[in-house]
């Protein structure tokens, strides 16, 4: 028996919750079977499509895991929200947004067709992959590894430890992305680009195949619905203007073309990674009765079979089934 909707007569105790998440992971389980890992990375569809898995970690420092909590994965296209983090700190944001906008584009997230048909040299936003190269582009440094030293060093000091790199993911996909070079080609032509185009595809590669855990997408999570800082010392790690700026990005461009339905059925910024991985963020909550997290959670989940659109088949129906029952939207 699956646990029910909560009522006055539910006890909200950290069982209960075990209790409830551990439910609903089983009951999600089979939707893995209606998506398709990513093979467009040939290394990607090496994944196993049945997992499922979700880490909760509110501010108050209670954590609950799930279903596949043990396989690291790469960040993919969740490392976008934290290299436009790092951009603002490097140049600021009237810089970065002289680059790039802040609308959706309704198209999925490698398009191309978009830039050219509304014959906008500046990328819709830092989440589709045109607006994400431009901004690894802005990064400071002559290396790779030197454009991304920033992000190793923001993701330590939230994690405590210094995510490695996944060679063969990043081999990967070097050797086969030739829709991102299209869009890297396109945009030399516009002018946007900063560094030169191999230094920046191969730092956008890279950036793309930091390997994290589902424990670690939660904690990323909990800073981002603190405003930026750290839920523990309270000591500031991104500025809060950035923070926000990430947030209002990750609810309006995160899950891509399914941005919309997910603001509407699931209402949290989120953003989502081909590997599988979502990290949604629900800050603190004014709410007259007693919920999981009002005080406000980061939440990874993991599940690498995919929808059309790119995003976690099971994962979304399981955060958007949790959201529901536990009143998590912001709107
Ligand atoms: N949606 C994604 O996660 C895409 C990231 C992937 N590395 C790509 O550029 O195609």
């Amino acid at each position: 028996m699956v646990q029910g909707a909560i009522n006055q007569n539910t006890k909200l105790t950290k069982d209960w919750l075990q209790n409830y998440v551990d439910d609903w992971v089983d009951f999600y389980l089979k939707h893995t079977g209606e998506g398709e890992v990513a093979s467009y990375i040939p290394l990607l569809s090496q994944a196993e499509k049945s997992h499922l898995g979700i880490s909760i970690m509110g501010i108050n420092g209670v954590t609950i895991e799930s279903g596949n909590v043990d396989i690291p994965f790469t960040l993919q296209s969740i490392s976008k929200v934290f290299t436009f983090i790092v951009a603002c700190m490097e140049r600021g944001v009237p810089y970065v947004l002289d680059r790039v906008d802040v609308e959706p584009t309704g198209q999925a997230f490698n398009s191309i067709m978009h830039l050219e048909m509304k014959q906008l040299k500046k990328p819709f936003n830092p989440f589709v992959n045109a607006g994400a190269i431009t901004v690894t582009s802005l990064l400071n440094g002559k290396t790779s590894d030197e454009k991304l030293e920033p992000l190793f060093q923001l993701l330590e000091t939230i994690l405590g430890y210094r995510p490695s790199l996944n060679t063969d993911v990043f081999e990967s996909e070097r050797e086969t992305s030739m829709r991102n070079r299209a869009i890297g080609y396109y945009l030399v032509e516009t002018g946007y680009l900063e560094s030169e185009l191999e230094l920046t595809l191969e730092t956008y590669f890279k950036q793309c195949s930091i390997e994290i855990s589902l424990q670690d997408l939660a904690h990323l999570g909990t800073v981002l619905a603190n405003d930026g800082r750290d839920p523990k010392t309270e000591i500031e790690i991104i500025p809060k203007q950035f923070a926000r700026l990430a947030k209002s990005l990750m609810l309006t461009c995160g899950m891509y073309d399914a941005s919309g339905k997910f603001a509407a059925y699931v209402g949290i910024p989120a953003k989502s990674g081909v590997s599988g991985g979502i990290i949604a963020v629900s800050p603190p909550r004014a709410r007259q009765e007693d919920l999981p997290f009002l005080e406000g959670c980061g939440i990874g989940v993991y599940g690498p079979a995919l929808d059309k659109q790119g995003n976690s088949i099971a994962g979304i129906k399981l955060l958007r089934h949790i959201a529901k029952q536990w009143d998590l939207s912001i709107f």
